[in-house]
């Protein structure tokens, strides 16, 4: 991972997760978050409860990705297909497989949502839209909905220390604001099909609630 983050190569990750038949790879997946969480951890320490979230959920699919049973952690659809068939899934509550990848990366599906609200938010604001207002609109019309009232209270805090729009885009290091804004254009509908595929297995397995 470079130093500096950059919104094209977040594009080129979720890019590249998209297989010819419309599969997700899981390591281009998890690149596209590690690219995002360099962002965040360079907004400072009280984003950090999140980004060690983010982190431990990267971890867990890496060490699926790099363990004996490999070869059924490609795409998101072999990894739903193995684990499936071999009852690998806690599907009503927490018992013998709290970390499966499954509901692992559920998690960071429902944060995908988010994503895609929010830079849409970004994408379509004016000189004096808030981010902080943005992120929470869109956390509200996603993640909140799965998230306890205490977690809810501590991301609206971490919501005020959001640095301003201008910062946002010049943090993106992808030119000028026009073209910052062109690129979200670019990228925006890519981050909503990896979304809408991946909600359309969870849905069609029934998956979208696992504990
Ligand atoms: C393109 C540049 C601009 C945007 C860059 C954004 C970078 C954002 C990077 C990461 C976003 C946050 C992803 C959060 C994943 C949360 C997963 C989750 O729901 N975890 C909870 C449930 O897990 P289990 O307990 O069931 O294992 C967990 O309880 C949550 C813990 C922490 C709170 C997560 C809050 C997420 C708020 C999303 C807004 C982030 C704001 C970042 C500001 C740029």
């Amino acid at each position: 991972m470079a130093d500096t983050f950059s919104l094209q190569r977040v594009l080129e990750t979720f890019r590249s997760s998209l297989s010819e038949k419309k599969e997700v790879y899981i390591k281009y997946y998890i690149a596209g978050w590690q690219e995002l969480v360099a962002f965040m951890n360079s907004l400072g320490n009280v984003f950090s409860f999140i980004s060690k979230d983010v982190v431990s959920k990267i971890q867990i699919l890496e060490n699926f990705l790099s363990g004996e049973n490999r070869s059924h952690y490609v795409t998101i659809q072999s990894m739903v297909k193995y684990e499936l068939e071999n009852d690998l899934v806690d599907l009503t509550k927490r018992g013998s497989h709290p970390e499966s990848g499954c509901r692992t990366l559920l998690r960071l599906h429902r944060a995908l949502r988010w994503l895609e609200l929010f830079l849409e938010r970004l994408r379509t604001s004016t000189e004096d839209s808030k981010t902080s207002v943005m992120c929470s609109e869109a956390y509200n019309e996603s993640l909140a909905q799965h998230h306890p009232w205490l977690i809810r209270k501590a991301v609206g805090v971490a919501f005020c220390a959001l640095p301003g729009r201008d910062t946002f885009f010049d943090v993106m290091n992808a030119g000028d604001h026009t073209q910052v804004v062109a690129l979200l254009g670019e990228s925006l509908p890519l981050i909503a099909e990896v979304y809408q595929i991946t909600e359309d297995l969870y849905a069609k397995n029934n998956l979208l609630e696992l504990p």
